[in-house]
């Protein structure tokens, strides 16, 4: 028997994407809304409860009335919005982390931010066999391409060619701050410095480790060590060994679903780099949402994603 998938907001750009990596799958069929139908709460509240599992491609708000809008205990909910990344009763859709059985089993999956998908994946392995402290002051600098800002920042930035560096979040209350303090455990919340370069997707998140200043961090090898021992096996996050003269997100990279993770060290083993490289519509968004829907399914992991 199919699962039946609803996109809601599946003519955005995370909707697309995720419909993209499901096309020609005899597993799932999809329950389709005309332009007419699409932002109708009728429409919406009906393929909503027809369907085994709703796949929300909304802005938070939007993404909210829709969870209320399911009237049965059937209907399984992956929603690639902010709304419940730090919600009670929610499972956080990051398979290596949380387990992947953890997400089989869930019925409301919260798909991870694109920028807290990098971090997360850098640190909470570290964190998690004491390699580094959890009270430490982390700060997070990333870029990204316009398409993480959805259809009005692609517009924004094909417009407007003459941008060539966007520095945003200068408030220092970007919303992904709680999901990456609360996910990693953090005593402190995050420096994060995000950028947006004139590219349509891809994504590089750092974060620097003093190791000389901070209290029991462990040297640049043995944080890759316990990176590898972590992601041993998975078919999704690399841990590349080796220094690049230089690492390069291209205008025409293709997308792709993988995470590839990088420690690099100074000689004297005194500072790090942890450097995360994905794309934000892959891992970072659509790509991780059709991984927690095969595991959902009962199905391959990596099925219909882009290796
Ligand atoms: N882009 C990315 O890299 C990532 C995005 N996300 C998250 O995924 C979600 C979707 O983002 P994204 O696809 O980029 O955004 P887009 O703006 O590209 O798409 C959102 C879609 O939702 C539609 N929509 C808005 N309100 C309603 C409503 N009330 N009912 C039905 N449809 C509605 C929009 O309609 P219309 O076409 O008319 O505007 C649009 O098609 C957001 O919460 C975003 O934060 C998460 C990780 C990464
Ligand atoms: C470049 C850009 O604007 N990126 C978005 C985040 C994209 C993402 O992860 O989406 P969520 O909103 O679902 O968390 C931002 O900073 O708000």
């Amino acid at each position: 028997m199919t699962t039946q998938v609803f996109i809601d907001g599946a003519a955005g750009t995370t909707g697309l994407e995720i419909a993209d990596r499901l096309a020609g799958r005899s597993e799932f069929s999809l329950i389709a809304l005309s332009d007419a139908e699409r932002k109708d709460a009728g429409a919406r509240a009906e393929a909503l409860n027809a369907a085994d599992v709703a796949i929300l491609c909304l802005p938070d708000d939007a993404a909210r009335e829709a969870v209320s809008l399911i009237a049965n205990d059937r209907t399984r909910v992956i929603d690639a919005s902010t709304a419940f990344r730090v919600a009670p009763g929610w499972t956080y859709g990051f398979p290596e982390m949380v387990g992947r059985e953890t997400v089989a089993q869930a019925t409301r999956v919260s798909n991870p931010g694109c920028y807290p998908t990098g971090f997360l994946g850098l640190l909470v392995p570290l964190l998690r066999v004491g390699l580094l402290p959890a009270d430490w002051p982390y700060t997070v600098n990333a870029v990204s391409g316009y398409s993480g800002g959805g259809k009005a920042l692609i517009a924004r930035f094909e417009d407007d060619t003459d941008i060539a560096f966007r520095a945003y979040g200068l408030g220092l209350g970007h919303k992904h701050i709680a999901e990456m303090q609360g996910h990693a455990g953090l005593k402190h919340a995050p420096i994060f410095s995000p950028a947006v370069v004139p590219a349509h997707r891809g994504m590089v998140v750092e974060v620097p480790v003093p190791i000389a200043a901070i209290p029991g961090a462990a040297a640049p090898d043995a944080l890759r060590d316990a990176l590898k021992a972590f992601y041993e096996g998975s078919p999704l996050v690399r841990v590349r060994d080796g220094v690049p003269d230089e690492l390069l997100l291209r205008r025409s990279d293709a997308p792709r679903d993988g995470l590839d993770l990088y420690v690099f060290g100074s000689n004297d083993g005194s500072q790090a780099r942890l450097v995360a490289l994905l794309d934000n519509l892959g891992k970072g968004a659509s790509g991780a949402a059709v991984q927690s829907l095969n595991l959902m399914s009962g199905l391959p992991e990596t099925a219909g994603l882009r290796l």
